[in-house]
C-alpha cells in the first residue's frame, strides 16, 4: 500500500480549488470560442483557385481537430495540482494545455504529456522531485468533489513493492462500474507506467505484463504522448494502432480522442490490408500454418507457377499462316519477363513484347521464305509495322495472358487455396496433411490469417502503374504549358519603359516563379489526415506502431507491420500467459528477431488494477498449472467478496446461467457470461429468453446487456461481474486451455462465478476450500 496517507481536505480548499477549476473552464470555452471563429472564417474564404482551396481545407481541418480535442478535454478538464518547493504558484495539470494572460510564466494549465506535468506521475517522498504536495482534484461536471493531498516532504518508511501515486483517487477509479468502453487514466498514471509512456520513441520497446496491469492503458497514453511530443513527424506519418479484434477496438476507440488525438488509425488483424475487412473463420491449426513464415516461399513458387510454358509446340495462324512456337523460344521469353523484374506483373509487358517479337519474326521468315526462297522481303519499318499488328491479334494476347496472366493477390490466393495441384506445386517438401489445411474455397470470405498472405502477394506481384504514370505526366505537361501561358500574358503586359531601368524594375510573377513551380501549385492538394491517407494506402509507412494484445499475432502479421514502419519505432503491449492462438508467441525474442534482431528492450508492469485479490488468487493456480514463462501480477486491491463455485448437473445448468445472471445483472454494471465454445449457441438462446438484448461474438456489447463470450473473444475486455460457465470445457476445448482460462477468470473487477458440471478442474480447488 501507500507510503502517503491521503486525507479528504476540508472545505476550504475545495472552494479554492472550485474557483480555480470554474477560472480553468472559462479559458476552455473562450478557446474554443476562439477555435470555432476560425473555423468559420476558414470556411468563407473565397477560393480563387486549387491552392486557396488546399489552404482552406488544411485550416478548417486544423482548427476542426483543435475544436475535437477542446470538446474531449470538457470532461474532467482539471486533474490536479503540484504545489512545488520553487514557487509559490502551484502548478494545474490537465487534459489539454491552456496558456495563462502572462506568457512568460506558467500556463494557466499543464498538459498532462508536457515535461512540466512529469513529477504529478512519478514524485515520491523518496524522490519528492522538487514537489511539497501533489493534489488530485475530482470534478463531477464542472463541479469539484474531492480534493486529496500528499504531501511528499515528510518522512516515509519503506515499504514493500512501488507507493501508489494519488492512492484515493485511484481506488475511486478502480472500484468505479465499467461502462463497457475503456476510459483514460490521466488522472492515476502509477510511476511505472509513466516510465513506459515516456520512453524514448525510437526502437522497438516490448511492455510484458500480466492481466489488469494497465498495457491497453499505457500503450494508448503512450500513442497520444508521443503524438504530442513528436507533433510534426507523426502528423506527417500517422501513428497505427493494432488490437485483435474489432470489439476490442470498439472498447479502446473512445480513449485516444478523450486524450485529445484524432489522427490515429485504428486496425484489427483482419483489418491490416486497406479495403479489406476479413472476418471470416477457420480453424486454429489452420491460422497457425498460414501465420508461418514458410508462406512467404510457398507465394514465392505459387507466383512463379503463374508464368508457364506450354509443354509441347504451341500453333498460332495468323492471316492463315501457321507459326510454331517451340517450348524452348517460350521459355526464352519468360526469362526475359523474369530478368525484366522482380515483380510479376512488372515483368510482363517485357515478356509480353519477347513474344510479340518471337511470333513477328517466325512470320516474318514465314512470308519472307514464300517469296524469294528464304531471304527475307521485310525491312526494319515493316518489322516494327508488322510487330504492332502481331501484338494486337488475339491468338497473341491469348498466349500472353495464358502463360502469364496480370494477378491480382486475391485471385493468386483464391486460385491458389481452391486447387490442389496447384497448392502441391508451391509446397515442395510439405505433408500432404499440411497441404489440405489451405484448401479453401474460391468463394469463401477472407479470414485475418488471409491478410497477411495478400499483403505478401502484393509485394510478389507489385501492379504495373506505367498507365497511371502517363496519365499523371500527361497532365503535369498539360499544366505546365497552361502556366507557361500565363506567364507570358503576365510578362507580356509589364511596362516596358521599366526595361532597362535595373533599380526600379519591378517584380511580375514570372520572375519568381517558373511554369513547373506554378503548375505543381495548382495541383490538388491533399488535406487528409495521415490516418485518413493510410486508410486506403497500403504501401503507407507509419512514423510508430502500436500493438496490443501482441501474443496473439502470428510471424506472417509480425513480417507485415515490419514492412509498415522500416524505422521499427514501434511499442508492442501483451501477455506471453494469454496467448490463445496456436500462431501466437510464447518468447518474445523468437518472435522480434527476424526483423530487429536483439534490438528491443523489455519494460515490465507487474501490478494488476483490475482483478480483485480474491478472484486474482484463483488465476494464479492456474497460471502454475499451465508452466507459464511469467508471475501472475500483484492485485492493488482486494474486495472482500470471494469468488463462488456451484456444481450444477448438466439437465439444470441453462436455467441456472439464466437465474445467476439476472443476479448480477442486478447487482450493476456489465456482466459476461464466459463460456466454452461449443455452449455458446444454447447460453445465447436461453439468455434471450430472460434479457431483451444479448450480444454474443467479436461483435458484443456490454453496455446494451450481458454478453456470452469465449475466452478468445473477451481478451483485452473486462467487466463488472463474470459468469464463467464449465472451466472443465473451456482447458478442454481451447488450443492452448490453460492461456483461456487464465484470462476469463482474469475479467471481472468486481465478482466472479463458476458454475460446473461433473468435477471442478483440480486448478480452481481454491474456489471449494
Ligand atoms: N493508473 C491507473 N489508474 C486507473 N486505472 C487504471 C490504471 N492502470 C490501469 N487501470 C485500469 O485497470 C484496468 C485494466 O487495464 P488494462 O485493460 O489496460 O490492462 P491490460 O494489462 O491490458 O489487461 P489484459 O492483459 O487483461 O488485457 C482498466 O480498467 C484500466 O483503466
Amino acid at each position: 500500500m501507500s507510503s502517503t496517507s491521503p486525507a479528504v481536505a476540508p472545505d476550504p480548499d475545495l472552494a479554492a480549488e472550485q474557483t480555480a477549476v470554474t477560472d480553468l473552464y472559462r479559458r476552455l470555452d473562450a478557446a474554443r470560442e476562439l477555435a470555432v471563429t476560425r473555423f468559420r472564417q476558414a470556411l468563407a474564404t473565397p477560393i480563387i483557385n486549387p491552392q486557396s482551396l488546399g489552404e482552406r481545407e488544411a485550416a478548417a481541418r486544423f482548427q476542426g481537430q483543435r475544436i475535437t480535442t477542446l470538446d474531449a478535454a470538457d470532461h474532467g478538464l482539471v486533474i490536479g495540482r503540484l504545489d512545488r518547493e520553487a514557487s509559490p504558484q502551484p502548478l494545474y495539470i490537465g487534459r489539454v494545455g491552456l496558456a495563462a494572460d502572462d506568457p512568460s510564466g506558467d500556463p494557466a494549465l499543464v498538459d498532462w504529456r508536457a515535461p512540466a506535468s512529469r513529477p504529478f506521475y512519478t514524485a515520491t517522498p523518496f524522490r519528492p522531485e522538487g514537489v511539497v504536495r501533489r493534489r488530485h482534484i475530482r470534478t463531477r461536471g464542472r463541479a469539484v468533489t474531492a480534493v486529496n493531498d500528499e504531501v511528499l516532504t515528510v518522512d516515509v518508511e519503506a515499504t514493500d513493492g512501488p507507493p501508489l501515486t494519488g492512492e484515493a483517487a485511484l481506488m475511486a477509479a478502480l472500484t468505479a462500474e465499467r461502462t463497457g468502453r475503456m476510459t483514460d487514466i490521466v488522472a492515476t498514471i502509477q510511476a511505472e507506467q509513466d516510465a513506459i509512456i515516456r520512453s524514448d520513441a525510437r526502437g522497438v520497446l516490448v511492455v510484458q505484463g500480466g492481466p489488469g496491469t494497465g498495457k491497453t492503458a499505457v500503450a494508448l497514453h503512450r500513442a497520444a504522448y508521443l503524438l504530442y511530443t513528436h507533433r510534426d513527424r507523426l502528423a506527417r506519418s500517422g501513428l497505427l494502432v493494432v488490437g485483435p479484434t474489432p470489439t476490442f477496438l470498439r472498447y479502446i476507440a473512445d480513449v485516444l480522442p478523450a486524450l485529445g488525438e484524432t489522427g490515429v488509425l485504428l486496425a484489427g488483424l483482419g483489418q491490416l490490408r486497406p479495403g479489406l475487412d476479413a472476418r471470416g473463420h477457420e480453424t486454429p491449426e489452420v491460422a497457425e500454418l498460414k501465420g508461418r513464415l514458410a508462406m512467404v516461399d510457398v507465394l514465392k513458387a505459387a507466383v512463379r507457377d503463374r508464368e508457364t510454358v506450354p509443354r509441347g509446340v504451341r500453333e498460332l495462324v495468323i492471316d492463315g499462316v501457321r507459326i510454331p512456337l517451340r517450348p524452348v523460344d517460350l521459355t526464352r521469353c519468360r526469362t526475359v519477363g523474369r530478368r525484366a523484374s522482380r515483380l510479376h506483373n512488372l515483368g510482363r509487358p517485357a515478356f509480353a513484347r519477347a513474344v510479340v517479337d518471337l511470333v513477328a519474326q517466325r512470320y516474318a521468315d514465314r512470308i519472307g521464305a514464300d517469296v524469294r526462297g528464304g531471304s527475307s522481303l521485310l525491312d526494319q519499318r515493316d518489322l516494327e509495322a508488322l510487330r504492332s499488328e502481331i501484338g494486337q491479334e488475339t491468338a497473341v494476347r491469348e498466349l500472353v495472358d495464358e502463360m502469364w496472366p496480370v494477378l491480382t493477390p486475391e485471385q493468386l490466393l483464391r486460385e491458389l487455396f481452391a486447387d490442389p495441384a496447384r497448392v502441391r506445386r508451391a509446397t515442395k517438401g510439405w505433408e500432404d496433411d499440411e497441404r489440405a489445411l489451405l484448401a479453401r474455397a474460391a468463394d469463401a470470405p477472407w479470414t485475418p490469417a488471409d491478410v497477411p498472405l495478400l499483403e505478401e502477394a502484393d509485394e510478389l506481384l507489385g501492379f504495373d502503374d506505367s498507365a497511371d504514370r502517363a496519365r499523371e505526366a500527361r497532365r503535369r505537361r498539360q499544366a505546365r504549358d497552361e502556366a507557361q501561358e500565363t506567364l507570358d500574358l503576365l510578362h507580356g503586359s509589364r511596362s516596358t519603359d521599366l526595361e532597362d531601368d535595373e533599380e526600379g524594375e519591378e517584380l511580375t510573377a514570372g520572375d519568381l516563379l517558373d511554369a513547373d513551380s506554378l503548375a505543381d501549385r495548382d495541383a490538388e492538394v491533399d488535406v487528409r489526415s495521415a490516418a485518413e491517407r493510410a486508410a486506403t494506402d497500403r504501401t503507407w509507412v507509419f512514423g510508430h506502431v502500436v500493438v496490443d494484445e501482441a501474443q496473439e499475432l502470428s510471424a506472417m502479421t509480425w513480417r507485415l507491420l515490419a514492412r509498415k514502419c522500416p524505422t521499427r519505432s514501434m511499442t508492442v503491449v501483451g501477455d506471453l500467459a494469454q496467448t490463445g492462438s496456436l500462431a501466437g508467441a510464447t518468447d518474445w525474442g523468437a518472435v522480434l528477431r527476424p526483423h530487429v534482431g536483439d534490438q528491443w528492450r523489455l519494460a515490465q508492469l507487474t501490478v494488476n488494477y483490475r482483478t480483485p485479490a480474491e478472484i486474482m488468487a484463483v488465476a494464479a493456480d492456474v497460471l502454475e498449472a499451465g508452466d507459464a514463462v511469467t508471475a501472475p501480477p500483484r492485485s492493488v486491491r482486494s474486495t472482500g467478496v470471494p469468488p463462488v463455485a456451484e456444481q450444477v448437473p448438466d439437465a439444470d445448468l441453462l436455467p441456472r446461467v439464466a437465474a445467476v445472471t439476472t443476479g448480477l445483472v442486478e447487482a450493476g454494471g456489465t456482466v459476461a457470461v464466459i463460456v466454452p465454445p461449443s455452449r455458446v449457441a444454447d447460453v445465447v438462446d436461453c439468455l434471450a429468453t430472460a434479457f431483451p438484448v444479448v450480444s454474443s461474438g467479436p461483435a458484443a456489447d456490454s453496455s446494451a446487456g450481458p454478453v456470452v463470450l469465449v475466452p478468445a473473444d473477451a481478451k483485452g475486455l473486462e467487466f463488472d461481474s463474470v459468469l464463467l460457465l464449465d472451466p472443465q470445457g473451456v482447458l478442454d476445448e481451447g488450443v492452448r486451455g490453460h492461456s483461456d482460462l487464465y484470462v476469463a477468470l482474469t475479467r471481472p473487477t468486481q465478482r466472479l462465478t463458476v458454475l460446473y458440471p461433473g468435477e471442478l478442474p483440480a486448478e480452481l480447488h481454491r474456489l471449494t476450500d
